[in-house]
């Protein structure tokens, strides 16, 4: 894995960034960086903010107040185009590609870095087939997208941002549809790329098996933030996410070298049946 330099400025760096809609705050005040090469994993319950939050970093939502800079720059300061070149987006919903096959959908990354009338060179194409090889798909080249499944399609995606190259990656729940082997799959595909990569995630065990950091969401503030083993707390599951549960070491933890807590949920807590918790 890339180790992230301690000492290089942020990748992205988020400063009281303040969302609303029709004066509702929907985010609050929200602060953190993240430094080039970290995996982070940003959590919190359903309608804690997660997705406004994301929307605000790719530049899809505004926030009222407060500012993100990527490398530097205020987003809303570079161009579209100069922004879709650093930052790939993938999320939870595909939406249709209408007849397109995997071949065309991943050369959409291409898209960026390309003027209206320029063809798509030898070595464009070279790039295209490589990251489809890279994501394993090869076998499915001339297939319709909207005849992949969900977890194909998640890679097919997933091989798109390759193309284009970013610096940052963001996905908003890209594993929710897909059963287990794939959500691991999907994750250890993304995280062996190399990139900076800001994804939102339910399942908090695979989040802190995953994530270098992450940050965590409840009615749109930010209320932990660290190491995986310094937010997973059993207060914090009780406090943010309303569950009693215990946490412990996950059993790679000492050969993967790596702090991994383990969540085990307590069931019955709601009818007062909750472990002696
Ligand atoms: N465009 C909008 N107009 C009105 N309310 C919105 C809008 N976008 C988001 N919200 C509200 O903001 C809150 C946060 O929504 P958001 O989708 O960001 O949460 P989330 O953490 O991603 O939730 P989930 O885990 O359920 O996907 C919700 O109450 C949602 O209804």
């Amino acid at each position: 894995m890339h180790t992230p330099d301690a000492t290089a400025p942020p990748l992205l760096k988020v400063t009281n960034l303040s969302w609303s809609v029709d004066s509702t705050a929907i985010l609050q005040d929200i602060d953190f960086a993240i430094k080039a090469g970290q995996f982070i994993g940003l959590l919190g319950p359903n309608g804690a903010g997660k997705s406004s939050l994301l929307r605000c970093l790719y530049r899809y939502s505004k926030p009222q107040s407060g500012e993100v800079q990527f490398a530097g720059r205020n987003i809303w300061q570079l161009s579209a185009d100069d922004y879709a070149k650093q930052v790939a987006v993938v999320l939870q919903e595909t939406p249709s590609q209408f007849n397109l096959s995997v071949y065309d959908v991943v050369s959409l990354g291409l898209t960026p870095h390309k003027s209206l009338f320029s063809a798509t060179t030898k070595a464009d194409q070279q790039v295209v087939l490589q990251a489809i090889e890279q994501v394993g798909l090869s076998h499915h080249l001339t297939q319709n997208f909207d005849s992949l499944s969900g977890g194909e399609k998640q890679r097919a995606l997933i091989a798109r941002s390759i193309v284009q190259g970013p610096k940052l990656l963001i996905m908003d729940e890209p594993t929710s549809h897909l059963d287990i082997k794939y959500q691991i799959q999907l994750m250890e595909l993304a995280k062996s790329l190399n990139l900076t990569i800001l994804a939102s995630f339910h399942d908090l065990n695979l989040a802190a098996s995953m994530c270098d950091q992450l940050l965590v969401l409840k009615q749109g503030q930010l209320v932990a933030s660290g190491t995986p083993e310094q937010v997973i707390t059993e207060k914090m599951l009780s406090d943010v996410f309303g569950v009693c549960a215990e946490v412990s070491q996950h059993p790679q933890s000492q050969q993967l070298q790596k702090a991994i807590p383990r969540i085990t949920y307590f069931y019955g807590y709601q009818a007062g049946v909750n472990n002696g918790k």
